[in-house]
């Protein structure tokens, strides 16, 4: 992952009825995961739907630079020969994981208790996203980190010699902090314990145990305590990553705001803790239902059907919802710009330190396209114009936000005038093949030269 490559400007017009089958990639957090644990474990992790975007293969190479054996076989199908834990090589090079704060995070927790050093790189945002919230805990364990100031990458890390267990409580809701901890804690003897106050994405804890470690989950009154006992043997495993709901969210969105869709996007991965999005959007009125209800691979899954919802209402998003839906604020921003009414989202202040402050980079795009957007460092709201009340044609800078770049290609489908967007290559990050998917159900999306 060299970075950031050309801009790629696009231009999303109003569309006729969004209609079909959206078959989106393989789930981000579970694929980042399966390719660490796989490279942790000893001998052969079979991996298919794996998400084979920039985020993804970036956390490959890396995986290869620390020693396992990382081959694709198939589209989405993989092998890693895991070295076990603890058996992490120093890399030779510079370890470079592109825009990908899951990636740099959890491989930081997982090299931080071997007796190796690693140096860190990324693009324009990760280096401007804080490294701390790893680095102190890690420090604990006996890890020391040397980066920018700030906590920013470049940052080297030198493993811990010899790593102690500890008790760490996160200070802010972060399933990658949790990881963290949890990847550091399985080269150390005794028993890691991670607290938190609120429930984050639990695809670590579920694959941990999928590979045979020995953790627990407890609810009390200090919150969700998980317990990891160090040092397994992980065994190989067959994974069958779900389809990412995250990336659901932008046809299920598309659909809910463009007259007369109705989109089948089968697959979905509904793991509670990553499920707010749509519960807030039945909240709010739309058309949205889950069928085939399952579990697949020990995570729930379902089909979703959006139609056209014309009577949306902007409502108070429960800020206790927020780690479940924290990457979805965007899109559900610009369904709230076509609702009737406020859509009010407090407690997300962590929307300002992801790729990039999804606070600000939204409510600037929208008040270009004509939408009243009020914010606080915490919370933000969005006045709702209507299902045909949005103006759109401005021109929005992606600030290298794959998430800021979908949401409001998905905004001038619907949008009175066009919307276009300065730079659409992030989208590749973790939805490659986003355009051909949405210019097949109707939508027009095209790369512009402007
Ligand atoms: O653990 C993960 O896979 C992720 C956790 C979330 O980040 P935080 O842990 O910073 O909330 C989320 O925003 C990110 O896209 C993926
Ligand atoms: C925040 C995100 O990812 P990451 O932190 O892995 O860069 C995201 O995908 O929206």
């Amino acid at each position: 992952m060299s970075g950031h490559g050309p801009a790629i400007p696009m231009t999303s017009r109003k569309c006729g009825p969004l209609k079909g089958e959206a078959r989106v990639p393989g789930d981000k957090s579970i694929s980042h995961r399966s390719l660490i644990l796989g490279a942790m474990a000893v001998g052969e992790t079979h991996i298919t739907g794996l998400l084979e975007g920039e985020d993804v293969l970036g956390t490959a190479d890396a995986m290869r630079a620390f020693g396992a054996d990382v081959e694709r076989v198939g589209e989405g199908e993989w092998r890693v020969n895991g070295v076990g834990v603890g058996g992490f090589a120093e890399p030779e090079q510079v370890i470079d994981c592109g825009n990908a704060g899951t990636g740099v995070r959890l491989i930081m927790g997982a090299m931080a208790t071997q007796p190796i050093t690693a140096t860190f790189t990324g693009d324009a945002s990760l280096r401007a996203r804080p490294m701390g919230r790893v680095t102190d805990p890690i420090a604990l364990f006996g890890a020391q980190s040397y980066g920018r100031d700030g906590g920013r990458l470049p940052m080297t890390v030198v493993g811990a010699r010899q790593p102690i267990a500890v008790r760490y409580t996160t200070p802010m809701a972060s399933a990658q902090v949790k990881s963290a901890v949890l990847l550091a804690g399985l080269n150390v003897p005794g028993k890691t314990v991670v607290i938190e106050k609120e429930a984050t994405r639990d695809h670590t804890e579920r694959m941990l145990a999928g590979f045979g470690a020995e953790i627990t989950v407890e609810d009390t009154d200090e919150g969700h305590v998980i317990t990891l006992t160090g040092q397994p043997e992980l065994k190989p495993q067959s994974i069958v990553v779900p389809r990412d709901p995250s990336s659901a969210a932008f046809p299920v969105c598309a659909a809910l705001i463009v007259p007369g869709s109705e989109v089948l996007v089968p697959n979905i991965g509904l793991n509670p803790t990553r499920a707010g999005l749509f519960y807030t959007l039945q909240d709010m009125g739309a058309d949205l239902t889950f069928e085939n209800e399952r579990t697949e691979g020990g995570e729930p899954v379902a089909d979703l059907h959006a139609r056209y919802s014309p009577h949306m209402k902007g409502i108070v998003v429960p800020p206790e919802r927020a780690a479940s839906m924290i990457d979805e604020y965007p899109i559900l921003s610009v369904v709230a710009a076509f609702a009737t009414g406020t859509t009010n989202m407090p407690g997300v202040h962590e929307l300002r330190v992801k790729e990039s402050d999804r606070i600000d980079a939204m409510a600037k795009g929208l008040r270009a396209a004509g939408v009243v957007v009020e914010e606080g460092e915490d919370w933000w709201a969005v006045d709702g114009m209507g299902p045909e009340g949005v103006r759109g044609g401005a021109t929005v800078a992606t600030v290298l936000d794959h998430r800021i770049a979908m949401s409001f290609a998905c905004l001038g489908m619907a949008s009175q005038k066009p919307i276009h967007l300065d730079d659409g290559s992030p989208i590749a990050t973790s939805f490659p093949g986003f355009e051909p998917l949405m210019a097949g159900l109707g939508a027009q999306l095209v790369r512009t030269n402007t």
